[in-house]
């Protein structure tokens, strides 16, 4: 796993100096970095973000809250993706593990000097953390009285006729998001939690990621070589929160989950090998945009908007690229959009020798299916398909936030269900 800020190059510019992180179990080793905010707007429909493309991203990102933190929370530069089984063996089994699950978040993202000092009496300080959690619908089968409380729209991922979904890389009773500034970070966080939910709780799969730095500016860029989350709803704007994002009335969900939303995540691997041998100009071609620019193929900067409407025939920007059959930008399409959250992964090589990388992509919304499944069939045998291969991942629902000292994750499920 790589996560470096190497490529901002002014690092003092954002004020919190040295950022040490999390010592307070299992004898890791503090990290020192910093970060910087450089001046150039970067997402469209968004604040000024820094030269590396990042809104300001605080040291202690606030924990509790009526939603979760790490999904409007600008993107961290490490992230662990875990799918889990849940052992509990009934009811109050399940009540301990999401108190557990909260008192450790609770610890952990606050920074709050731990009660238990029986590894380490050192205060923990932040790093960014978020940790957000999500539930699958196997959750809600006949073991822990749960399947009257379903969410509407929660479902377990179908596979879409381009996917070759490996089981062990697939679903889970739970989900985890662990968000960072350093990778030890999330494996610090994984230690932490394994050993305070022994027995409750068992690892299914999990997806190590990463971001690449700004290069030389600007949106990151994926492992294709592209800048990737240009485009994304507002996250500032309420208005455009509660209308794609979050579980609000009236949407006929249980009142149990107002203030959650759903989470779709996808373990896509790249045939790289492949990608590697194809022409700049048919690369661009496959997304819509310039690789140098990141500027939609009509225009010159990666913020421009493209206009399909004097292209009507795709001269210029393929009918059949991804950005256009992604989004259309029509009346009609416009509430199919959602917030991407995705990262990097890098698993090294396979049995056969070819590279196991590609993309967490990570996708935040109300309805998977009018936004994540009705974007990807869209999608279904576009140009770009020839290079990828979706592997894994999930549907999941992201419990609402944790409101105060006293709540706890789910509270409102389990106590009322
Ligand atoms: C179902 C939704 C999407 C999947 C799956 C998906 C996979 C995927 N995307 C890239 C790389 C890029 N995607 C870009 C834009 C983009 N992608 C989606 C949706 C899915 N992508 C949307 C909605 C958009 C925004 C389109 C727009 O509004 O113009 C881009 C361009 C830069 C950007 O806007 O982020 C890149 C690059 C890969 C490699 C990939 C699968 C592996
Ligand atoms: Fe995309």
């Amino acid at each position: 796993m790589r996560c470096d800020r190497a490529g901002d190059g002014h690092a003092a510019a954002r004020g919190d100096g040295r950022r040490e992180f999390l010592r307070c179990a299992a004898g890791v080793a503090g990290v020192a970095a910093a970060g910087g905010l450089g001046g150039e707007a970067v997402a469209a429909g968004r604040p000024a973000a820094g030269r590396d493309g990042r809104r300001d991203l605080p040291d202690r990102v606030p924990f509790h809250g009526h939603h979760q933190a790490g999904v409007v929370t600008p993107q961290q530069l490490c992230a662990g993706f875990i799918g889990f089984d849940v052992l509990a063996e009934d009811r109050d089994g399940l009540v301990e593990l999401f108190q557990k699950l909260t008192h450790r978040s609770r610890v952990l993202t606050g920074g709050v000097k731990p009660r238990d000092e029986r590894v380490s009496s050192e205060r923990p300080t932040p790093d960014s953390l978020t940790i957000t959690l999500g539930v699958g619908a196997s959750l809600f089968d006949d073991r822990y009285g749960l399947s009257g409380h379903k969410p509407r729209h929660l479902k377990a991922m179908p596979a879409f006729p381009d996917d070759r979904l490996e089981p062990s890389r697939c679903h889970g009773d739970l989900s985890l998001q662990i968000c960072a500034e350093h990778p030890d970070a999330i494996v610090h966080v994984l230690r932490d939690l394994a050993r305070e939910t022994d027995g409750l709780l068992r690892p299914r799969w999990r997806a190590n990621a990463f971001l690449n730095p700004s290069r030389p500016s600007g949106a990151r860029r994926n492992l294709l070589g592209f800048k990737d989350g240009i485009v994304n709803p507002d996250t500032d704007s309420g208005r455009e929160m509660d209308r794609l994002m979050w579980v609000t009335p009236p949407c006929g969900e249980p009142e149990w989950a107002l203030g959650g939303c759903y989470q779709v995540l996808r373990l896509i691997r790249f045939h790289v090998e492949k990608w590697d041998k194809v022409p700049l100009r048919r690369q661009e071609r496959i997304f819509g945009r310039h690789k140098a620019s990141g500027a939609p193929l009509d225009g010159r900067h990666e913020t421009d908007a493209p206009d399909y409407r004097h292209d009507p025939h795709g001269r210029i920007i393929p009918l059949d690229s991804h950005i256009r059959l992604a989004n259309p930008r029509t009346h009609k399409t416009d509430d199919s959009r959602f917030l991407r959250r995705s990262y990097n992964y890098d698993e090294g090589f396979d049995h056969k020798g070819g590279m196991d990388l590609g993309l967490v992509f990570c996708g935040y919304q109300q309805d998977p299916e009018r936004q994540f499944a009705t974007v990807q069939r869209r999608l279904e045998h576009e140009p770009l398909s020839r290079f990828i291969t979706p592997v894994g991942g999930g549907y999941f629902f992201v419990l609402p936030g944790v409101r105060d000292e006293d709540d706890w994750f789910g509270s409102h499920l389990l106590q009322k269900a």
